[in-house]
């Protein structure tokens, strides 16, 4: 099947500091030779810490930036080389939302009028059936038609985030953007975002690039994950084979973080040590070196490549292939394999997790405290 979206070798260096006279005098490597694809109707999931470079490959691939090098294409079409009309053309074809949906709904106008916004913009709908369509995004999103007549202030963070996806979806686009949707969230409000995500994504085909630091959201929602670090995707594979068989140190370091879903269990949690390397002085060679427990020499001078094994899998580390299996060494259900402890002593610091992911059951989440929190989808 054609990839509805195509990134080849993307690059995007930002000037990170100058000279008194202005001149750049070093750049952050924030995106650094980055591919995936996106199939239509499905979620590809861009994972990693803060500053590796996710949110800037969203403004990549939505032309809100221009890459240093690389390719982009949506439904086989340059997108680099898309004139004005193509480009608008795209623009409804693509749609992103944000992390606080506070921030991108205009305080000035009701909930109407920004649905409405849209329609008008891309001339979609004549002014009569405005309203109509209008209600239609609301209920579509588990809102009442009533919201048109009020503002975004007057709702809660989950509520919010609802408008700012039927304002998305306003113009039928074929891919989302969703960029951390759920990390404001309470978590008990968490569940119902996802759940609204992929029921949107099976009734109108959607294909989402779901932008999370948190792999344990990530899990309800991917379909394939893509692994970032530093600029670099270190691995990509579909979700169910990445959660059960993380193959690069990395994505291993990151799952085992995820908590058990028991809460009665006793979780531990592995944490890498040190500081994330910058992004303006990148480590040598493979820029996870410095924190993996398996480095040899080859990984501190020579860059590994994202290679395929015959499934599709995609790793980019040295060793791959000679390091333990990766159950031997994720916690299952709180106990500590053998081999985890080993890495402990070598690589990091165990400690009691006292932090929660999603709620996979909104009646049992354990932070229902907002005001919001137990507010009814529908106003
Ligand atoms: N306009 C810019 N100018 C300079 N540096 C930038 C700019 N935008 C991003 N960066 C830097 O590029 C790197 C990648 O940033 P990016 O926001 O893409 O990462 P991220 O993975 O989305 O992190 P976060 O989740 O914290 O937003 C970071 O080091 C960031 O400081």
């Amino acid at each position: 099947m054609t990839a509805l979206l195509e990134a080849k070798n993307l690059v995007k260096h930002f000037v990170g500091t100058r000279s008194m006279f202005g001149r750049p005098t070093a750049f952050v490597r924030a995106v650094d030779g980055v591919s995936f694809n996106v199939k239509a109707g499905e979620t590809l999931a861009l994972v990693g810490e803060s500053g590796c470079g996710k949110s800037t490959v969203s403004r990549l691939v939505l032309r809100l930036i221009e890459p240093d090098q690389g390719e982009i294409s949506f439904e086989g079409r340059d997108l680099l080389a898309m004139g004005a009309n193509e480009l608008r053309a795209f623009r409804r074809d693509a749609q992103i939302i944000f992390q606080d949906p506070y921030a991108s709904l205009n305080p000035r106008m009701t909930v109407g009028q920004i649905l409405a916004e849209p329609l008008v913009l891309h001339d979609l709908v004549p002014a009569e059936q405005r309203q109509k369509r209008v209600e239609e995004l609301l209920r579509l999103v588990g809102l009442e038609p009533r919201a048109a007549r009020r503002y975004a202030h007057e709702f809660s963070g989950g509520q919010r985030q609802r408008i700012a996806i039927a304002r998305a979806l306003a113009v039928e686009p074929k891919l989302i953007i969703c960029d951390e949707p759920v990390s404001a969230l309470d978590v008990s409000i968490r569940s119902q975002i996802l759940n609204l995500l992929r029921d949107l994504q099976q009734r109108l085909g959607l294909a989402y690039i779901f932008v999370s630091h948190d792999l344990a959201v990530v899990k309800h929602i991917a379909d394939r994950v893509a692994v970032m670090n530093l600029g670099h995707i270190v691995e990509t594979a579909d979700a169910e084979a990445l959660f059960a068989s993380p193959r690069h140190p990395y994505s291993r370091a990151l799952l085992s973080a995820i908590p058990v879903p028991k809460p009665q269990a006793k979780r531990s949690r592995l944490v890498l040590e040190g500081e994330i390397p910058s992004a303006l002085n990148p480590p040598s060679g493979c820029r996870f070196h410095t924190r993996c427990p398996y480095v040899i020499d080859r990984c501190r001078s020579e860059l590994p490549q994202l290679l395929s094994d015959s499934s599709g899998h995609l790793t980019a580390c040295h060793r791959s292939g000679e390091l333990p299996p990766a159950d031997a060494i994720l916690p299952s259900d709180g106990g500590l394999s053998p081999t985890l402890a080993r890495l402990i002593a070598a690589f990091n610091r165990m400690e009691e997790a006292g932090t929660s992911g999603v709620g996979t059951d909104d009646a049992t989440a354990p932070h229902a405290t907002a005001p919001h929190a137990n507010a009814p989808a529908g106003i």
